[in-house]
């Protein structure tokens, strides 16, 4: 998309690409969103804050419920590594989920729904911390949240494998159940060439490493999906020292609640035997949790059927991924979907060089606004 001709929520999401903050700590995101809220008529909007988090509501003409729409507003954790001139401007820290896209397709939509109110009520719900800790679950307990409880609530999540103009979603599981893993293991440092009379563990953790790849291949029916991922592991100081500690970070997916107990016996009994077997301390922490995103079959299936009528984009129904969101902690308690929306990137989400392509942001903002306008007047 050429600069001289950006819709203003491309240059919004271009602004808010700059300042990717991490969760709970989205206090220059807060504001940003804040101040552009504040430069819209205010006769129909109210407005409240929850820790870094916002809430919008868009006053409908004679409401008779609310209808909500969830965008998340952390960024990770990675050094951006694209030569876009919007890139990162907080060095560490990116928007390589697709955060900053969200948020400025939510505001593309509330934005319209401020100067074209419909009958319902919509609450526009900017949620902190979806990568980590999870926001969700707090925040759906918040006073806010609870004073503005929609009937139904929706959000959209990009999908750089995706092509602009497909959306893919599924009634049912749509994302997984997730655990954080993190493993602290602490033995006995010395120096190098006096391997017996030290504990060693860069061998522990190198052991551990390869017998968490068997829980699943071991111990997880073949039809059952799960998956461990140990995506950091650090150890040692120097070459030629032996390793005294060494800590192994990951995250374990599953697609049902009872695949994730059972994982997590099997990683306690490993970790247990890495402690007996090395004669070193180990202790495990579990870190953050979501529940699967389990879409509303009656919600999701209209909404396909109604997409698909519209035929202005192409519908997938898709499988399950085993990607984590907390929008799932929304979605336990109330009716409503999550759906992909194709960026086509060629890198991936968490990949330090996603570039998703901007025309989605007014695919997006145009889907999502017939939807709720739809839904609002119904
Ligand atoms: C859509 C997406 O990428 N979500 C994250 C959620 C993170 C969950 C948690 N921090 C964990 O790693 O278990 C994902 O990694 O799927």
């Amino acid at each position: 998309m050429s600069n001289t001709a950006l819709s203003p929520f491309v240059d919004i999401r271009r602004k808010l690409h700059q300042i990717p903050e991490p969760g709970f700590a989205e206090v220059k995101t807060q504001r940003f969103l804040l101040d552009y809220l504040a430069a819209l008529p205010p006769e129909r909007l109210e407005i409240a804050t929850w820790r870094t988090g916002v809430l919008a509501k868009v006053k409908g003409t004679a409401p008779r419920r609310i209808l909500a729409w969830r965008a998340d507003m952390d960024g990770l954790p990675i050094d951006e590594e694209t030569d876009l001139p919007y890139r990162s401007q907080h060095p560490g820290y990116m928007h390589a989920c697709g955060h900053d896209m969200h948020m400025a397709i939510a505001l593309g939509v509330l934005t319209h729904f401020v100067h074209h109110p419909v009958r319902d009520d919509l609450l526009f719900v900017f949620q902190p911390a979806e990568e980590g800790p999870g926001g969700a679950r707090p925040m759906r307990e918040s006073e806010p949240f609870r004073r503005w409880r929609p009937e139904a609530i929706f959000a959209l999540h990009i999908a750089p494998e995706y092509p602009v103009g497909t959306i893919a979603t599924r009634p049912g599981v749509l994302f997984a159940n997730t655990s954080e893993l993190f493993i602290e293991l602490v033995g006995q440092g010395g120096h190098a060439a006096f391997p017996h009379r030290a504990n060693d563990m860069v061998v522990a953790a190198c052991h551990l490493v390869t017998q968490l790849q068997t829980v699943v291949s071991r111990n997880v029916d073949p039809l059952e999906a799960a998956v461990i991922t140990v995506g950091k592991i650090e150890a040692g100081t120097k070459q030629n020292i032996i390793a005294e500690r060494a800590r192994l970070e990951g995250t374990i997916r599953t697609l049902s609640a009872d695949a994730m107990r059972r994982i997590k016996e099997r990683i306690e009994a490993l970790v247990a035997g890495i402690e007996a077997g090395f004669g070193c301390r180990a202790t495990l922490d579990y870190g953050a949790s979501y529940c699967q995103v389990d879409n509303d079959p009656t919600l999701t299936r209209e909404f396909l059927d109604w997409a698909r009528a519209r035929g202005d984009v192409r519908v997938v129904e898709c499988p399950p991924a085993m990607t984590g969101e907390d929008f799932g902690y929304f979605l336990e308690e109330i009716p409503g979907f999550l759906f992909w929306i194709g960026v086509g990137s060629p890198h991936g989400l968490h990949s330090s060089r996603l570039d998703p392509d901007e025309r989605a942001i007014d695919v997006a903002i145009r889907l999502v606004t017939a939807y709720l306008g739809w839904k609002a007047s119904a």
